[in-house]
């Protein structure tokens, strides 16, 4: 059942900033860093503010998404969120705008990026065969039901817009596609970036694992290339028989002092029966596991699964990740209650569901919460697994 708009955690709803080029800007020295276990693009941190901010190359899609999950003005136009996309806001990262870099050399100042080729259409604008009345007050459920279907459509126009934007070439949006580059040509003068909240910046000695989510990666239209290339890799990892596959991890040991790694390549070749143990491995600290980290990520995810992931259909979540993270540091205060960080992340093949409930996503999280469960009840056992692979990618730490 949806929860009451009081229940709803306050979460700082911030507006698209306008695109800023940063060509003359001389960086900040020391540059922020962040933690990336995962993903294929070069995620940094901005320096300007210590790296309280991400930034992530834009996609279409991901922009897509956050423009419509968090929108400051949204009260203001009478559209209202639905409930189930304002608990969203507060599993994600935070998101800030855009941020465009242009190369110092080819910047003009009349850029061909500005604001306003991103503007939502006033949803009055639509034909009135698109556009569905409001309920009379007093049904709930079908204002509610009405708020939903406005939002998936404006989800859906505005991917559409940014799709022809990006096609009519107008603008060279510098997706981050450097491995699917034939040439020098198609190298982008400027390159734009997604600005989110770090995650990892609470944290001293960050521990993160990212859990790529869900059976199917590809979104339904993909290429049968594509789409046969992510089924195999279903099938060849367990991503296919538990909905869910680990995908690059950084854990610390207190005792040696030093952290260890796991990259998704090596993650992607576990065995069903090494998922508990794997799991085990991340909440060690080099002499016992973290079972307060462990729980209170149980928590974490259950909360995500119960006021999202089941009963929402409104959103398709293909590729997308959990990732959870935790302060390798804090392992002396076993018995203080630990500050844990367990967000979805990677929304760049998000699409609106138009009523089909995400059963890949939903799935997914079910075998993890049922992993993570596992880890709980067996957190004493896997010593064996636990010593033999904790150090032994120490060579590309
Ligand atoms: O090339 P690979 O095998 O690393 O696959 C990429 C995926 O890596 P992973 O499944 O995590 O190992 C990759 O996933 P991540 O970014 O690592 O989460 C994407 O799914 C990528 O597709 P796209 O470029 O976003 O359309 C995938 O790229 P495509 O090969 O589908 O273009
Ligand atoms: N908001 C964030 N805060 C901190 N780290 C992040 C954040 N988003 C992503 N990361 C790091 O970057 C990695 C890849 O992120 P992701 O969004 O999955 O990128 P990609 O689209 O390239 O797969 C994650 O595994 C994580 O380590």
């Amino acid at each position: 059942m949806p929860l009451k708009e009081t229940d709803v955690p306050v979460v700082p709803v911030v507006p698209v900033v306008p695109v800023v080029p940063v060509a003359s800007v001389t960086p900040v020295t020391p540059v922020a860093q962040v933690l990336q276990v995962a993903g294929h693009g070069a995620i940094r941190a901005e320096p300007a503010d210590n790296g309280t901010t991400l930034l992530k190359p834009y996609s279409v899609g991901e922009f897509a998404f956050y423009r419509c999950l968090f929108k400051g003005s949204e009260e203001t136009q009478g559209a209202h969120i639905p409930p189930h996309i304002q608990e969203l806001q507060s599993f994600v990262p935070s998101f800030f705008g855009l941020r465009e870099e242009v190369e110092a050399s080819v910047f003009q100042a009349n850029t061909p990026l500005c604001a306003e080729h991103l503007q939502e259409p006033e949803l009055e604008s639509q034909s009135p065969t698109h556009a569905p009345k409001r309920p009379k007050v007093g049904d709930s459920a079908l204002v509610e039901r009405s708020d939903e279907i406005q939002w998936m459509r404006r989800f859906e126009r505005i991917r559409r817009q940014l799709q022809e934007l990006a096609s009519a070439e107008q603008v060279d949006f510098g997706e981050d596609d450097s491995k699917h580059k034939t040439s020098e040509q198609a190298r982008p003068s400027s390159r734009l970036y997604l600005c989110m909240e770090n995650l990892m910046l609470p944290f001293e000695r960050p521990c993160a694992l990212d859990i790529k989510l869900g059976t199917q990666q590809y979104e339904p239209t993909s290429s049968v290339a594509k789409s046969s290339k992510h089924l195999q890799k279903a099938m060849r990892t367990t991503s296919a028989s538990l909905g869910f596959r680990l995908s690059g991890m950084a854990g610390y040991d207190t005792h040696l002092q030093r952290s260890f790694v796991r990259r998704k390549n090596a993650h992607r070749s576990l065995e069903q029966s090494e998922i508990v143990a794997e799991l085990l491995l991340f909440f060690h600290d080099g002499t016992q596991v973290r079972v307060n980290v462990l729980a209170a990520v149980v928590d974490a995810v259950s909360r995500i699964y119960d006021r999202f992931v089941r009963d929402q259909a409104l959103l398709l979540i293909y590729s997308g990740s959990l990732l959870i993270a935790f302060d390798g540091e804090e392992a002396s205060k076993h018995d203080t209650a630990p500050s844990v960080t367990v967000r979805l992340i990677d929304f760049v093949h998000s699409l609106p569901s138009f009523g089909q409930r995400d059963q890949s996503l939903m799935f997914g999280m079910e075998g993890l919460l049922k992993a993570l469960r596992d880890a709980l009840v067996q957190a004493d056992d896997h010593h064996e697994y636990i010593a033999r692979t904790m150090h032994e990618n120490d060579a590309e730490v």
